[in-house]
């Protein structure tokens, strides 16, 4: 059970601590955040409200253990990363429980989510000594003028302080994606977790901490972002920040100092669907990818764009597979359970009132209960309507029927957001070069939008981030280059 056995000392009374300088500790502050279950509507959890003193601290001793987890080898960085992977999947259970409170991920998808985590880690420990084991050797004679008089030796060095936000849909997943890459690049790292889905990333971080981390490497400072988001992003001691959310990130992107940052933000990510596509498997993919966990991923499939002679067939196809989905509470493993929070309910509705009022198809009556949002497909659905641009983040899928692919590639480049796409088609040829066309980090062909493999690069270009995620390229993005050159008095060449 959460906050229980080895994880008893994470909680003081009915309140979840904060953890800074290798201990759980209460803030001074007094104050506490609720954390309200969305299928209740109840306070479920509390976690502490750190102040901007706490904050100071933690940057501090995030900056000193980082000097010497620099030195640290780097296969010992690794076997510690080894060794929280390990007790993170060993304790699944009650930190997938958390998730169902604070979140209401469905049961199933919450035991997943913990122990793809645990992949993440180690998979991110060996990219790490493979990749960080080696550097570059260039000599100068290759630039015209140059004798062989330099030899050029690169290696990556470590940023210092890693601020980490992560967003409540993958509150554990997605802070591991940002603390195992800084980690086994010699980064100390401070996390913000979201305020629903804190509790979960509390105990993974209790793991991080069973692990035998040094003390002050890793802090996890609670609070809500809108109190002490801002106080973290523009704190001197930051040296690098890793943001998944939505356009938070876009005023962090304007407020941060000259730093390197990570940012993936939203997405409305098309499917397009061509005439000769194989409908059952577009059908298929529109379910899987517009409403598991109800619709609220980045990589949701979030419109799709299909050619009216199949228009009709695959909206039919794709009702009688809404009708089969699961409603309900994520205690009971429902494929739809209630959304986040009543804020978003309501913003939800709001997109469906407008589609309404503008003359959609519903393929379903609307339906809601508190937080929770019975599956919904919008046919007919036309570019004056909101729910055509914006991302729901729910159950609410919008169908626009097209005339041509060029009219599709249109309506998905013409979107603020470019995370991912997806294009159904049998003819390869095609389907390459619409992807080439689409304006996205990414084009799925014949599947529906996703970010795993965890390995595979993933990015967002306008509005949906900046950089790249993916194990690597995290790996990579928390480091720099440094050089040393050696001058030769006079030019030396390898003999064969
Ligand atoms: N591209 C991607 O990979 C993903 C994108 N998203 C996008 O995120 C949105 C939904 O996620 P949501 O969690 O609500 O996103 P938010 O942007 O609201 O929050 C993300 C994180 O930022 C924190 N935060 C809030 N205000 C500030 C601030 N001023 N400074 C620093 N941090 C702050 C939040 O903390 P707190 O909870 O305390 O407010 C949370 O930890 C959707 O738009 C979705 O598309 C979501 C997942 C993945
Ligand atoms: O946060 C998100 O929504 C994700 O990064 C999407 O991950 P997924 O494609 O594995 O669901």
């Amino acid at each position: 059970m959460a906050g229980s056995g080895v994880f008893s000392e994470i909680i003081e009374s009915d309140v979840f601590k904060y953890y800074a300088d290798g201990e759980w500790k209460i803030s001074s502050s007094g104050k506490s955040v609720a954390i309200v279950n969305p299928t209740t509507r109840k306070t479920h959890y509390k976690v502490q409200a750190c102040t901007q003193e706490e904050v100071n601290k933690a940057m501090e001793t995030a900056k000193a253990a980082q000097k010497s987890w620099a030195k640290t080898p780097l296969w010992k960085r690794a076997e510690l990363l080894h060794k929280a992977a390990a007790i993170l999947k060993d304790h699944k259970a009650p930190i997938a429980e958390a998730l169902v409170k604070e979140i209401a991920k469905p049961a199933k998808d919450a035991v997943t989510e913990v122990v793809r985590s645990g992949d993440l880690v180690s998979y991110c420990a060996e990219e790490g000594v493979r990749i960080l084991g080696q550097g570059a050797f260039l000599v100068s004679d290759s630039f015209p003028g140059n004798e062989r008089t330099k030899y050029c030796l690169t290696s990556k060095i470590p940023l210092g302080v890693v601020l980490a936000i992560p967003p409540f849909n993958y509150p554990v997943n997605l802070a591991v994606s940002k603390i195992a890459p800084a980690l086994i690049a010699g980064n100390s790292l401070v996390l913000k977790p979201p305020t629903q889905g804190a509790v979960a990333c509390l105990h993974m971080v209790h793991c991080f901490h069973l692990a035998g981390f040094p003390k002050g490497l890793i802090s996890c400072i609670t609070g809500k972002g809108s109190e002490i988001g801002d106080f973290l992003t523009m704190h001197p001691g930051v040296n690098c920040i890793s943001f998944t959310g939505g356009d938070t990130g876009i005023s962090i992107s304007k407020k941060a100092g000259m730093i390197p940052l990570q940012m993936e933000l939203g997405g409305k990510d098309a499917c397009i669907v061509l005439e000769d596509a194989d409908l059952d498997l577009v059908a298929a993919n529109i379910i899987k990818g517009g409403f598991s966990y109800s619709g609220q991923r980045c990589t949701a499939v979030k419109v799709v764009l299909v050619m009216e002679s199949v228009a009709d067939t695959l909206v039919e196809k794709v009702k009688s597979k809404v009708a089969k989905l699961t409603v309900g509470p994520p205690e009971d493993d429902c494929d739809i359970t209630p959304v986040v929070s009543e804020s978003s309910a309501n913003f939800i509705e709001g997109l469906v009132k407008d589609a309404k009022q503008k003359g959609a198809t519903f393929c379903q009556e609307y339906k809601r209960e508190g937080n929770l949002i019975w599956p919904l497909l919008l046919d007919h659905v036309r570019p004056d309507m909101r729910i055509a641009w914006e991302e729901p983040f729910g159950p609410v899928l919008p169908v626009i029927r097209i005339g041509s692919v060029e009219e599709g590639i249109h309506h998905c480049n013409a979107s603020n957001f470019g995370l991912q796409g997806c294009v159904f088609t049998k003819d390869i040829n095609k389907a390459m070069l619409i992807s080439d066309a689409m304006e996205s980090g990414t084009v799925q062909i014949n599947s529906a939008p996703a970010r795993g493999p965890d390995h595979f690069p993933f990015q967002g270009i306008k509005d949906s981030g900046i950089g790249s995620q993916g194990i690597t390229n995290s790996i990579n993005m928390m480091t720099k280059v440094k050089s040393t050159v050696i001058n030769l008095p006079t030019p030396s060449y390898t003999m064969g």
